[in-house]
């Protein structure tokens, strides 16, 4: 027998005025620092075809019997390591600047607009937070991903994710969504503040090293434009820093597996430098909006001691933009540019994107 489909609604939306939601999109976290949590996490993250482009039943035998039997039990300890009072890094930061966002649109915009949290993987799921927007009567949306640089694998899977919840809805909201913010100037000044300001305490490195996720090369050859955004902001902070470009080095970290992942490894880089006499280095990650995991473990822990033990002096990690005014100020103009001829977002009586 086949079932009528069931489309999510509210009898009362359509009675109320139209409102405008801004919705924040990152990658998810385990809900606690333990083996059984991020087996979980792991399961969903790592079956989705947007992040493991293996065919798929010899992927689920390699998952399901190796992966998931292994990488729990060494993340969970990782996760440990930054866990917080209020929980996982990723939620906390990403929550945090959402409420920012959401009180500077408040003051910015001419109608009733509010920002929203959801993950690709995990909770607050995007398919829940985007139900219950609907059924509030949100009629016009805008998301926005917390990935300045566009790949398949976390902007796509976002989208992906999205796409899904809306084929759930009887009255799907009017949609705007940004792809990426890589080259985008006020983003691009955050970031350099947020270099001044780190070089302005503790004085300058040796080498600013600028990491980013990676992903596998293949990906990039079958035209992923990831590499090219991430060289293209790294050359833009170079230039804003007056850095010249070889004291300013692009370096690739949080590999998975024995395939080839984009070059040159943040790990080899740090040992390749201290090899050769650099001494000090300062590591920021502009690929990630809000500190986590791969910042707070990888590079600010386990780099750190990779670069100390191979004979470097001093290792500094400048942390992630997070909830810092400078880039609240930057995702809100960002916002507001994509919402062109939506009256909900037009400058209000506070004005502009105070700085
Ligand atoms: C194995 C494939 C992976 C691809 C491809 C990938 C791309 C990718 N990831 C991010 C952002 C984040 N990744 C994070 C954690 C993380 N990433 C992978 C694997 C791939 N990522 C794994 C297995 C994990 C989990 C941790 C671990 O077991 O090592 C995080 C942090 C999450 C947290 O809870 O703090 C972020 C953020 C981007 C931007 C990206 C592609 C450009
Ligand atoms: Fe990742
Ligand atoms: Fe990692």
């Amino acid at each position: 027998m086949f079932s009528a489909p069931k489309f999510l609604g509210s009898s009362a939306a359509s009675a109320r005025p139209a409102r405008a939601a801004v919705l924040l999109v990152n990658l998810g976290t385990p809900d606690a620092p333990t083996p059984s949590a991020v087996r979980r996490y792991l399961d969903e993250f790592l079956s989705d075809p947007r992040v493991i482009e293996k065919p798929r039943w010899l992927w689920q035998l390699i998952l399901k019997l190796v992966i998931l039997n292994i990488r729990p039990r060494r993340s969970a300890h990782a996760y440990a390591r930054i866990w917080t009072a209020q929980g996982s890094p990723l939620l906390v930061q990403s929550q945090a600047l959402t409420d920012a966002l959401d009180r500077q649109l408040k003051s910015a915009c001419a109608g009733p607009v509010s920002v929203h949290l959801a993950m690709t993987y995990g909770a607050p799921a995007l398919r829940d937070v985007v139900a219950a927007l609907n059924a509030d009567g949100v009629r016009r949306l805008v998301v926005l991903p917390l990935y300045p640089q566009y790949s398949a694998t976390s902007t796509g899977a976002a989208i992906d994710a999205l796409a899904d919840a809306l084929k759930t809805l009887r009255w799907p909201p009017e949609l705007r969504t940004i792809g990426d913010y890589h080259d985008d100037p006020a983003h691009i000044d955050a970031l350099a503040q947020s270099v001044l300001a780190h070089w302005e305490r503790h004085g300058r490195a040796d080498r600013l090293l600028l990491s980013f996720h990676g992903i596998p090369q293949s990906y990039v050859e079958a035209g992923d434009p990831y590499l090219a955004q991430c060289r293209a902001t790294a050359d833009l902070l170079a230039k804003r820093l007056e850095l010249p470009r070889e004291q300013c080095l692009l370096a690739f970290q949080s590999r998975v597996g024995r395939e080839e992942w984009l070059k040159p490894y943040t790990d080899a880089t740090l040992r390749d430098l201290a090899a050769s006499g650099v001494g000090s280095v300062q590591v920021l990650c502009p690929g990630f909006a809000v500190d986590c995991l791969e910042t707070l473990e990888e590079i600010a822990m386990e780099n750190r001691a990779l670069f100390l033990e191979a004979g470097g002096k001093r290792y500094e990690y400048i942390p992630a933009l997070n909830d810092e005014a400078a880039q609240v100020a930057a995702l809100a103009a960002l916002v507001r540019r994509h919402t062109q001829g939506w009256a909900e977002f037009a400058p209000g009586e506070g004005g502009g994107d105070a700085a």
